[in-house]
């Protein structure tokens, strides 16, 4: 069903064009991508339009379509006039799913970008860019088939050949009920599944599949008068004196006729929803549901706020930024501005000149640090034009919130990682907050990076990007002009534009940082998880009532159960990690697998009693706390706390309003948090990540230690910062204590291009995993050696041009098994022009039938953020 020798891109060509430009009319046929992630079924399917759809079917829409026996649930990627099949053999577009396209061309396309760019499936691509309410559930119901209806007798009782009276009984009831799930069917007779196979079989019924949401919209009643205000007033005259209720409800909405939820007014006149049915029975009321948008803020009033008059950096930052805006040129720029320099300002007002022009705007931020601090921020200057999305919504919430983006109800929308795809039309801002935090990539398929996508949308709409941080990633800031890692005359043409905020505003000064060698504590004689400066630090701001913030970075570490007596330390049977143990529960947990076992009494290996969990988690810190400072008020902030809806923003709130002297958390408390009362920010350990087997490492722990230090000291009073460490001459802590990001990124730049890692070239990893490990040794070796092949053959077509491209493995995974599968992994370096994405799914492509047979996983990460 191809088009005839297109391309693949080629293929959406046809779906951009104007709307206009296509006469509804015109459209006989739809090009469909069906939701069925495999290779053969990657690519659009022909679907006749039947002419009563063809009003409501565009490129974007969701769709039902016949597909083999069953109906699925399919995106219109293209419109045409003609198809290459011959009608006869097309099937028609069975539903629309939506009244209004949940995508348009655009976000189309961009799907067809990414599934080139992060070599996954477009249904994939697709489906990552609407909210999880509106993936496809399927219903299947029994019915009885066309073929046996037909014969039916007079009496409308089928005369069943062969068939026992339980099975006459089954037909019987499926009959009269038309359709049934197979639920119904077995509460109703709970023995009949053999029948039920037996009668599928031989066609008496047959199983139909409808594609349904998972959700829908919310509607609510609504009360309204349906004739005059006097009308109201004679039929309450009229009606009798006992109708007391119903007189006043007619002169209640005689002296309003404005509509009203049908659960207000029966609580606002404290009477039934009978007697409100009883007039509209009369014809005198209307009741009718409207659809209403569940709104997570709905009890929320947010204080409005008036832009504040800019620092001089700001005011040079903005004007930038504002000139691409008026130009509707697409720019993306990276502003560098340190912890408080007042970057939500900046991003503030350019919104606001988006939005003057009439163009939408999208901000991104971590998960984490969508707090409702932030949420206030931009709720209190745009108010009821801002719609929110994070994770910690329902999913009947996100699916409200995006549905009012496509309404365009809204014009901001702030969110998490995905928020980049929010379906405007015309894009004119996309700001990405925090831009070198990893959670900007998604993990699981589709691997895609929200920065890297942002970029892309930006292009179509001809928007600026706006990258923001006080720690830029090395990966953005090589692409600014600035830096030559890379010297190509496209990427100059394509290099992000530097922008400096160095200083906080009103002159505020940068906290003072004091490195302590925890080294030098224990020889001191002190055994205390917080060093002589540091505790004598938080007993000053208890005095002055000041806060504090702690930092445990909990990522490496040690919270697993080790044996004091023979060293055993506990670990999954089916992944090859050690447990991590959960205080609350008493249990250890596979991070990987999510095996939970109770806590041993004994080591398996040597039957000694001495094994317990190992560490210091934020658990111990607390308890530390409370033993050296009696009375001390600590909030605690890990995944253990957070892990309730709404406990985030809770105890945030309670930090906030001074409930506490001490918030102490895991990396969530280092992150864009602005408390005027905390002047002291201590790290307990900073060297727990710059031990991981990460080439980003070092990266992590600047950029950490200096987002954590950044939150201290922002408003009148000057803050402190205590990093302890066990090794205080590295160059990240040093650098990180004097907020020196440029020898910081000196000094790593210089490692990395020594190294061989980005920015100075491209990463990709092929990790591969099998039950066995001799398959799983054939099938890495020979996909290196494909992947070789290939590069020699593409190499010579870039004779002459600097490229690079290198595989490097197989070798085992820094985790080699998971969930009872082995790992290999391929790691390739390339850089130039080499298209990597497309010699890659060539490569995949040939173990298809491996993977398919043999149950072989391959997964392909385009510039990974996690190594493991
Ligand atoms: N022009 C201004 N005049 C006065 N106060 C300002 C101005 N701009 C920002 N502020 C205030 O300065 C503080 C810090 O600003 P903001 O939180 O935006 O910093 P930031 O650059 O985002 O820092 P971080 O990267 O640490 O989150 C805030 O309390 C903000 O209200
Ligand atoms: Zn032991
Ligand atoms: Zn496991």
């Amino acid at each position: 069903m191809r088009h005839n020798g297109g391309s693949a891109a080629g293929l959406y060509e046809g779906s951009l064009l104007p709307e206009e430009t296509k006469a509804k009319e015109l459209i006989r046929y739809a090009q469909v991508i069906v939701d069925v992630p495999a290779k053969q079924t990657n690519r659009p399917f022909d679907y006749i339009v039947p002419s009563e759809l063809r009003e409501w079917v565009s490129v974007g829409s969701r769709v039902g379509v016949p597909f083999g026996p069953r109906t699925l649930q399919g995106f219109v990627v293209g419109l045409s006039e003609q198809s290459a099949m011959s009608a006869s053999r097309l099937k028609p577009i069975e539903q629309v799913l939506d009244l209004m396209p949940p995508l348009n061309p655009e976000l189309v396309q961009l799907a067809r970008w990414m599934s080139h760019t992060y070599i996954c499936h477009d249904i994939t691509a697709l489906q990552a860019m609407i909210p999880g309410a509106l993936k496809a559930k399927y219903e299947k119901w029994i019915t009885v088939a066309d073929t046996a209806a037909g014969g039916g007798s007079p009496g409308g009782q089928t005369y069943l050949l062969d068939a026992s009276p339980e099975e006459e009984e089954i037909v019987a009831f499926v009959r009269q009920k038309g359709n049934v799930t197979t639920e119904t069917m077995l509460s109703r007779f709970p023995n009949a599944g053999p029948h039920l196979k037996r009668l599928l079989e031989r066609g008496t019924l047959a199983e139909v599949q409808t594609v349904k949401d998972r959700l829908n919209a919310k509607k609510v009643l609504y009360v309204e008068p349906a004739v005059s205000r006097e009308e109201l007033l004679a039929h309450s005259e009229k009606l009798p004196s006992g109708s007391k209720r119903q007189k006043e409800l007619l002169r209640f909405f005689a002296d309003s006729s404005e509509p009203l939820a049908l659960a207000e007014l029966t609580e606002k006149l404290g009477m039934s929803p009978g007697t409100v049915k009883g007039l509209a029975d009369k014809g005198w009321l209307t009741v009718e549901a409207r659809e209403v948008f569940r709104d997570p803020y709905a009890d929320r009033q947010f204080a409005r706020t008036e832009p504040l008059p800019l620092t001089e950096q700001q005011a040079v930052v903005l004007k930038e930024i504002a000139d691409t805006l008026d130009r509707r040129a697409h720019r993306v720029f990276l502003l560098h501005g340190v912890t408080g320099s007042g970057k939500t300002e900046v991003y503030l007002q350019a919104i606001q000149r988006c939005l003057d022009q009439g163009r939408e705007a999208i901000v991104l931020v971590p998960e984490i640090s969508l707090t409702p601090q932030m949420v206030e921020r931009f709720k209190g200057r745009f108010g009821e034009a801002v719609a929110v999305m994070h994770s910690r919504l329902s999913n009947g919430e996100r699916y409200d919130e995006w549905r009012k983006i496509g309404l365009k109800k809204v014009k901001v929308v702030i969110g998490a990682r995905s928020a980049i795809f929010a379906p405007f039309s015309s894009l004119g801002l996309v700001i990405i907050d925090e831009e070198h935090e990893s959670s900007y990539k998604q993990e699981e398929s589709p691997k895609y990076h929200a920065r890297d996508v942002a970029v892309e949308r930006a292009k179509q709409h001809g928007a600026a990007v706006v990258l923001g941080s006080a720690t830029p990633s090395l990966e953005s800031f090589a692409k600014t002009a600035k830096q030559p890692a890379i010297e190509s005359e496209e990427a100059a043409d394509s290099a992000y534009k530097l922008l400096t905020m160095s200083e906080r505003v009103e002159g505020r000064p940068l906290p003072a940082v004091h490195v302590v060698d925890l080294r030098e504590e224990l020889k001191a004689g002190n055994r205390s998880m917080f060093s002589r400066g540091l505790h004598e630090a938080i007993e000053q701001r208890l005095e002055r009532g000041e806060q504090t913030v702690l930092l445990l970075n909990r990522r490496g570490y040690s919270t697993f159960v080790m044996c004091r007596s023979c060293g055993y330390v506990v670990q999954c049977p089916h992944c090859d990690i050690s447990l991590t143990y959960h205080q609350v529960s008493r249990t250890m947990r596979c991070h990987y697998c999510g095996l939970s076992e109770p806590e041993p009494k004994k080591c398996p290996s040597c039957e000694s009693e001495h094994i317990r969990y190992f560490g210091t988690g934020t658990q111990r810190v607390e308890e530390e706390l409370g033993r050296l400072f009696p009375g001390i008020r600590v909030i605690r902030m890990d995944v253990d706390t957070t892990s309730e809806k709404g406990a985030h923003e809770k105890l945030l709130g309670r930090f906030r309003n001074r409930q506490a002297d001490v918030l102490l958390g895991t990396q969530m408390v280092a992150k864009g948090l602005d408390f005027p009362l905390v002047t002291l920010v201590g790290v307990i350990a900073a060297d727990t990540v710059l031990h991981l087997p990460d080439f980003r490492a070092a990266e992590k722990t600047f950029q950490l230690l200096t987002q954590v230090a950044g939150r201290a000291g922002r408003h009148q009073l000057p803050g402190e910062v205590f990093i302890q460490t066990y090794t205080p001459e590295h160059y990240s802590i040093v650098t990180a204590s004097g907020h020196d990001y440029e020898s910081f990124l000196d000094s790593e730049l210089e490692l990395r291009r020594l190294r061989g890692y980005p920015p100075y070239c491209e990463l990709v990893l092929v990790t591969l995993s099998h039950e066995q490990v001799p398959l799983l040794v054939r099938a890495g070796e020979s996909f290196a050696a494909r992947l070789k092949q290939l590069w020699e053959r593409e190499r010579l077509s870039l004779s002459g041009e600097d490229a690079y491209f290198e595989v490097y493995g197989p070798v085992a995974s820094p985790i080699p098994r998971i969930k009872d599968r082995y790992r290999f992994q391929c790691m390739i370096k390339y850089r130039g022009n080499v298209d990597v994405s497309a010699m890659l799914a060539e490569t995949s492509a040939a173990f298809d039938e491996t993977v398919r047979n043999d149950k072989l996983l391959i997964s392909i990460d385009v510039n990974p953020q996690v190594l493991m």
